[in-house]
């Protein structure tokens, strides 16, 4: 599909949209673009074949490719758009793997006026708590969904080329509104994150902490995998996706006083249809979703 890709941040998605895109022979040639303090974790890529080579140039990272991926913290993408700006070529595609979308085309119109048309912003979901190349795996994307939010002047070659990219990375692909994926991912992951964090935090001040963690058995190593997730990466996240988040924890908090009364006036009915309603709610999405 690509003769030379160029992946820029090759951490936990840069890593393994590298080792997909290699193992399904998408790109003859791989680089990784980073900074100065990347470079260890850039050697680290090269030396487990993730990616043919690096340089901490993004020049000669450009140089030559058909494709480059954006794959570092949704803050840095403004500052990337900017240095990619005056080695932007009409003849390569440009895409990214950022969390939150609005801001992705916020950036591109503040540093480009307009977005590109072969800018085509996407993101997977699908992840882990870990980062890092060392995290990367091959399968990471398999059978999981990956949204396309294209702006409107986008070239629909771009947008069939990167639908087609990541089908064959083993993704689900569809194409959706800007606005409309902020407000879906803020309920679906930003709130569960925020939600993880807070919980161990307010847990992990405790004076008797260190007999909570002792005692801690399935269920909260379940809820609070998310918690090991970076906190760069969340706060980035969470800051370029309030205005979505906010509403949510409002409802949330609703929800908390909800069933506190219930417990203060041993309202044991009410308190059994809503974990009744929540079960069966998660489990129509199971059904729906996962089949199992
Ligand atoms: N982790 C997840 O579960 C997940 C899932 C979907 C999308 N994302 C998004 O993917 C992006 C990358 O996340 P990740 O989990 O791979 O993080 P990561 O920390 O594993 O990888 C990011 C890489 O970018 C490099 N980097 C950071 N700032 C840079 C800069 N200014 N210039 C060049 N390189 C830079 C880092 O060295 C690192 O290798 C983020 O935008 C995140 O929101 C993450
Ligand atoms: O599985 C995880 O650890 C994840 O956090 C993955 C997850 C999520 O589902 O919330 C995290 C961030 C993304 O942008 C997409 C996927």
């Amino acid at each position: 599909m690509f003769n030379r890709l160029c992946i820029i941040g090759v951490g936990l998605i840069g890593g393994s949209i590298a080792r997909a895109a290699r193992q399904q022979g998408l790109c003859n040639n791989i680089v990784g673009y980073g900074r100065k303090l990347d470079e260890q974790n850039l050697k680290t890529a090269k030396s487990l074949g993730v990616i043919d080579d690096y340089t901490l140039e993004l020049d000669k990272a450009v140089q030559d490719v058909d494709c480059v991926v954006i794959a570092t913290p949704v803050a840095s993408i403004e500052s990337i758009f900017t240095q990619l700006k005056p080695l932007w070529s009409n003849d390569a595609i440009y895409t990214d793997v950022g969390s939150t979308k609005g801001s992705v085309i916020a950036a591109a119109q503040k540093v480009f006026g307009v977005v590109p048309d072969n800018l085509v912003p996407a993101h997977p979901i699908a992840g882990a708590e870990n980062s890092g190349v060392t995290a990367s795996v091959d399968d990471l994307f398999l059978n999981k969904r990956l949204i396309i939010t294209p702006a409107d002047n986008a070239s629909p070659e771009a947008v069939q080329k990167i639908q087609v990219f990541w089908e064959r990375l083993g993704s689900l692909v569809s194409v959706m509104d800007v606005q409309h994926h902020d407000s879906v991912l803020a309920a679906t992951s930003h709130l569960p994150h925020i939600l993880a964090f807070a919980l161990v935090d307010m847990l992990g001040h405790k004076d008797e902490q260190s007999e909570i963690f002792q005692y801690a058995a399935g269920g909260f190593k379940d809820f609070t995998r998310i918690a090991s997730s970076d906190p760069t990466m969340w706060k980035d996240i969470c800051a370029a996706n309030k205005d979505e988040i906010i509403p949510l924890i409002e409802q949330l908090k609703g929800e908390l006083d909800k069933i506190q009364r219930l417990l203060e006036t041993n309202d044991s009915q009410q308190l059994f249809e809503t974990f009744t309603y929540a079960k069966n709610a998660r489990q129509r999405f199971l059904d729906q979703f996962y089949n199992n």
